[in-house]
């Protein structure tokens, strides 16, 4: 049986693919468009918007009633994220949370909703990133206590809204699970001599640069650098539609793409 998904935030950068990627997939079908009401693609087609030809799907500013939906995917702002959890909650439907930049109590209510829905809630998609995340475990754990200072570089698109990106962020929180320490964000003024438990985090902006993460593992004599580069955003959107099939009909919980990926 198909996997019925609705996209929250269909007309952005991200959503477009989603769109054009889900039609391509046999296991999939989508019910929903969404995206905010004062998009000026509102009552368009969402396969015209996403350059793939009609699809009959308009976009429109709620989750239709009455429409059979099995995971929604949000790919918006925190302001859309945070519309649409309480209508996944309402109506028992699993969500895939893309989205990054939320707040710290916008994230508490997110985990929150785990208890009520199924919830993913992952900064990055990707699979390769995933499987960074790991390498950057392990290596924070094989430096620890050897004298390495950690320093996360990230490069992003003109357009990106929040700053630093979340993948930089889980990057960090990674590092200091395991070794402890205190994020400083980029370094301006005499600042003084690095101390040893900063985690520096450094983002850069320009172009069309669709997500680079550099983690930089550096000491007296040697330096270790693991490094991923998107070259488009298939990556991201071909994991989020992975993370809707296996959510589908999902039990109330929080889920990792750990799980969705096998890692
Ligand atoms: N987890 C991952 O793997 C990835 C995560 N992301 C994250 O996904 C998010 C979207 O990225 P991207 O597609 O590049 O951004 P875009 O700005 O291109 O797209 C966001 C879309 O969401 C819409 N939107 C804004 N507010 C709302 C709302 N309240 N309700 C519904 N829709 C809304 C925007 O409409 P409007 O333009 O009218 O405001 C826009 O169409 C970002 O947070 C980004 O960091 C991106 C790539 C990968
Ligand atoms: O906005 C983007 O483009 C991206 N955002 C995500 C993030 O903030 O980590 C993931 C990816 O790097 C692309």
């Amino acid at each position: 049986m198909k996997v019925h998904i609705a996209v929250n935030g269909a007309c952005g950068r991200m959503g477009q693919r989603l769109v054009a990627l889900a039609k391509e997939d046999p296991d999939l079908v989508l019910v929903a468009a969404v995206d905010a009401a004062t998009n000026p693609a509102q009552g368009k087609d969402s396969g015209e918007v996403a350059g793939i030809g009609p699809n009959g799907v308009p976009i429109r500013y709620d989750l239709p009633l009455g429409t059979r939906v099995d995971t929604l995917i949000d790919f918006s702002a925190p302001s859309g994220t945070m519309a649409v959890l309480p209508v996944c909650v309402d109506r028992q439907i699993p969500i895939v949370v893309a989205t990054t930049g939320h707040t710290d109590a916008q994230k508490a209510e997110i985990e929150a909703a785990a208890h009520m829905t199924a919830v993913l809630y992952a900064p990055n998609m990707s699979l390769v990133v995933n499987l960074l995340f790991k390498l950057v475990r392990l290596t924070s754990e094989a430096l620890k206590g050897k004298g390495f200072d950690a320093e996360i570089i990230e490069r992003h698109h003109r357009f990106k809204k929040d700053s630093p990106s979340g993948t930089a962020v889980r990057f960090g929180e990674i590092i200091r699970e395991v070794q402890g320490g205190q994020f400083v964000h980029g370094r301006e003024g005499i600042v003084g001599e690095r101390k040893a438990e900063e985690i520096g985090i450094h983002a850069v902006r320009g172009g069309d640069n669709v997500g680079e993460h550099t983690i930089v593992f550096t000491t007296i004599g040697e330096t270790l650098e693991l490094v991923h580069k998107g070259h488009n955003r298939d990556s991201y959107a071909r994991g989020a539609l992975l993370a809707a099939k296996h959510m589908a009909n999902r039990p109330a919980g929080r889920y990792t793409m750990n799980d969705v990926l096998g890692l």
